[in-house]
């Protein structure tokens, strides 16, 4: 009886919590006289819970785009079912021609192998080609782009600067990718969904903690400061410190006195 009073204390939390950003998200786009929310569609929970948040800011004026580059089927089927449970409009543009056509170029003009760093040039420019159609969509209806970075993400510095991490704000920031997967259940995000191992998915097999090195478990542990082994900390620590540039405004330099 007392475990059902706690579960039931705990979803009115959560949504108690889940109004106040989205009561946020409309202050923010009302305050910047905008008209509505664009948000990337993967598939992931990440943007599922970012695509429920929206349409319950602005039920008229939000679009969920999926934009795979040669991506697998499942992401994009994955992406239409989030968007069809909450009842958000979506549209979807393929850009693994525009991509092709960029990547190719690169290659041929710098007329050198990329060796190691085609894979994480190929994967960036994939996450840039998604920015700047979002960005095409926001301009064209009077929108934001909503990001969809978590803590974890955002303390690890896990996203392709001005890809992914190039948007006008971020609904999920403060959450941990534990906290994420509570409001996913709360909001109904479809279990398909819950049920996925998080992933970029900039490549054939790529998943975010074997990237990392990390995983998201002991980031969420470290953010709510609580121990982690050693080895994590150091990990999530040198993580920090190597993306901070990602975090702050280009530098410029100094004015001279
Ligand atoms: N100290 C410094 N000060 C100023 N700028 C600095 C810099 N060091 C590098 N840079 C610049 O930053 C660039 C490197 O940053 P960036 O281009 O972002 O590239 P990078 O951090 O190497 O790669 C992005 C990472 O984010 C992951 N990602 C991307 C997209 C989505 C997701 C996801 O979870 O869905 C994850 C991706 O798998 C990869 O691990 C360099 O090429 C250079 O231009
Ligand atoms: N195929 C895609 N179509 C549209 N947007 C995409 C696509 N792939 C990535 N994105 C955008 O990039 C964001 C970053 O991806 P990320 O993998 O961190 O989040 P996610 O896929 O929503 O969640 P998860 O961490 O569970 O994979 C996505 O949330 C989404 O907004
Ligand atoms: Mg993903």
């Amino acid at each position: 009886m007392s475990i059902m009073i706690t579960r039931i204390e705990d979803h009115e939390t959560r949504l108690r919590e889940i109004d106040r950003v989205v009561e946020w998200i409309r202050e923010t786009v009302n305050n910047a006289h905008q008209n509505g929310v664009v948000v990337g569609l993967s598939g992931g929970i990440d943007s599922a819970v970012v695509a429920n948040l929206v349409k319950r800011a602005f039920p008229e004026e939000a679009i969920g785009v999926i934009l795979p580059v040669k991506s697998s089927t499942k992401d994009s089927i994955d992406a239409r079912a989030v968007a069809e449970k909450c009842g958000l409009h979506w549209i979807e543009m393929d850009l693994s021609v525009s991509h092709e056509l960029i990547f190719d170029d690169i290659k041929v003009k710098l007329d050198r192998d990329l060796n190691g760093r085609a894979r994480i040039t190929d994967a960036n420019l994939r996450a840039r080609l998604r920015m700047s159609t979002l960005y095409g969509v926001a301009n064209s209806l009077g929108y934001m782009v909503a990001g969809t970075d978590n803590a974890a993400e955002v303390l690890t510095g896990y996203f392709t600067k001005y890809g992914d991490g190039g948007v006008d704000f971020l609904p999920i920031a403060n959450l941990t990718k534990r906290e994420v997967y509570e409001w996913a259940k709360v909001l109904g995000v479809p279990q398909q969904i819950i049920d996925r191992a998080p992933s970029a998915g900039l490549w054939e097999g790529q998943t975010d903690e074997a990237e990392l090195g990390v995983k998201y478990d002991e980031i969420d542990d470290y953010l709510e400061g609580k121990e982690i082994s050693e080895a994590a900390k150091t990990r999530i620590e040198h993580l920090y410190n190597v993306t901070a540039h990602k975090r702050t405004m280009p530098p410029k330099p100094p004015v001279e006195a």
